[in-house]
This record gives C-alpha cells, sequence and structure tokens, in this order.
C-alpha cells in the first residue's frame, strides 16, 4: 500500500496562548487544563482530509531562544500562529514571529494558518475578531477564532486541515514549477544542438 503523504506542522506563538491545548484538542478531541510548560512534543497523526490520506508530524513549540525558533522553521512545511484573544501582546507578537519566519523560509511563501485562541474567553477579550481577520488578509493566510477549551464548530480541527490543505497546495505548485523548468531546460538543450548543426 502507499505510503501517505506526511506534512510537517509546527505551532507557534507566546507563551500560555493555548499552544498544547489546541494540539491536545485536535489529537484528542478533548480539553485538558494544565501542561508542563517547558514541554515541546511532537506528535504523529492520521487524518483523510477530502478523501486524501495525510499523515501529519505536530510539533508543540514551547519557550524556545531565537536559534531553536529557526531550526523548528527549518523543519516544518507549515506553521500555526496561536495569539490569545484575551492577551494583546500574545497578538502584537504575531507579525514579528511571521517575519523571522519569512526571513527563514525565503524565497518560498510559506503556507500558514493563524489563530485566535480561547474565543470562549469573550468577556475579557483584548483583540477584535476584525483585527484577527485584518492581520490574516495582511498575512495572506486562512484566520480561525476558537476554544481549546470549549470547540463546538470544530474550528480547531478546521484549522489544522486547512493548513494541510495549504500544503499540498503548494508542494502541487512547486511540483509543476520543477517540471516546467525541466521541460524548459530540455527544450533549450535541443535548441542550442539544432543552432550548432546548422551554423
Ligand atoms: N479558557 C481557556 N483557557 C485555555 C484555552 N486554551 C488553553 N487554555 C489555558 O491556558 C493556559 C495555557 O495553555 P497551554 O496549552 O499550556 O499554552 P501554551 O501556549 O502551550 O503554553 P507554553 O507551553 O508555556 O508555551 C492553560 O491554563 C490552559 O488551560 C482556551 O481555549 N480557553
Amino acid at each position: 500500500m502507499a505510503k501517505s503523504p506526511e506534512v510537517k506542522l509546527a505551532v507557534f506563538g507566546r507563551a500560555g496562548v493555548g499552544k498544547s491545548a489546541l494540539v491536545v484538542r485536535f489529537l484528542t478531541r478533548r480539553f485538558i487544563w494544565e501542561y508542563d510548560p517547558t514541554l515541546e512534543s511532537t506528535y504523529r497523526h492520521q487524518a483523510n482530509i477530502d478523501d486524501e490520506a495525510v499523515t501529519m508530524e505536530i510539533l508543540d513549540t514551547a519557550g524556545q531562544d531565537i536559534q531553536q525558533k529557526e531550526g523548528h522553521m527549518r523543519w516544518g512545511d507549515g506553521f500555526i500562529i496561536v495569539y490569545d484573544i484575551t492577551d494583546r501582546g500574545s497578538f502584537e507578537e504575531v507579525a514579528p514571529l511571521r517575519n523571522l519566519l519569512e526571513e527563514v523560509k525565503k524565497p518560498k511563501n510559506v503556507p500558514l494558518v493563524l489563530v485566535g485562541n480561547k474565543s470562549d474567553l469573550d468577556h475579557v477579550r483584548q483583540v477584535g475578531t476584525e483585527e484577527g481577520e485584518r492581520l490574516a488578509a495582511e498575512m495572506a493566510c486562512a484566520f480561525y477564532e476558537c476554544s481549546a477549551c470549549a470547540d463546538e464548530g470544530g474550528a480547531v480541527s478546521e484549522a489544522f486541515h486547512e493548513l494541510c490543505r495549504e500544503v499540498r497546495r503548494r508542494k502541487a505548485m512547486q511540483g509543476k514549477a520543477r517540471r516546467r523548468s525541466s521541460t524548459t531546460h530540455v527544450k533549450q538543450a535541443i535548441n542550442k544542438m539544432l543552432t550548432k548543426i546548422s551554423s
């Protein structure tokens, strides 16, 4: 049986935004209140997205220095940047993270999803939904507001699945571009030969 394609996804965001809670919600459909904040983990997960099997490797990052961050960015195919809707500072950390990502992955256009977590805490919200939408539009990526704790509409899964779709789309596009460029090389070589013969 053919092996399902593998996509490496890394979850970034300020400490305490709920990265681990989101990953665990996605993998187990459960919410667990507390994790070891220093814990950094990778999980493997198989899913069927739009009738195509995919194996995800998900890295839940935690408290890293810049070198570790860059290493994780080089490792990943796709990224979720999370902020906490009750913590404006975490929202302000999104753009610098995205800039670092662009820098590390240059010249590639990076598959990315923006997630505003803890939407169950609307009464203490510091970041408006439209602010998240605007930022996502600027970054040209999908945006989800959700709650790892009360994921009623399934937005958490949808965020992970959409990221996988985006990784697939980019890989397909890169494959096409590679094929196009090798066809161009062959054409150029033939033209060169023909020019030599005729001269
Ligand atoms: N109310 C609410 N609390 C949440 C939600 N998601 C996470 N939390 C809480 O927020 C705190 C931090 O969650 P974590 O999942 O450990 O956050 P993290 O981003 O992985 O944190 P670090 O590992 O320190 O980087 C915990 O107390 C969680 O229970 C949510 O959707 N709603």
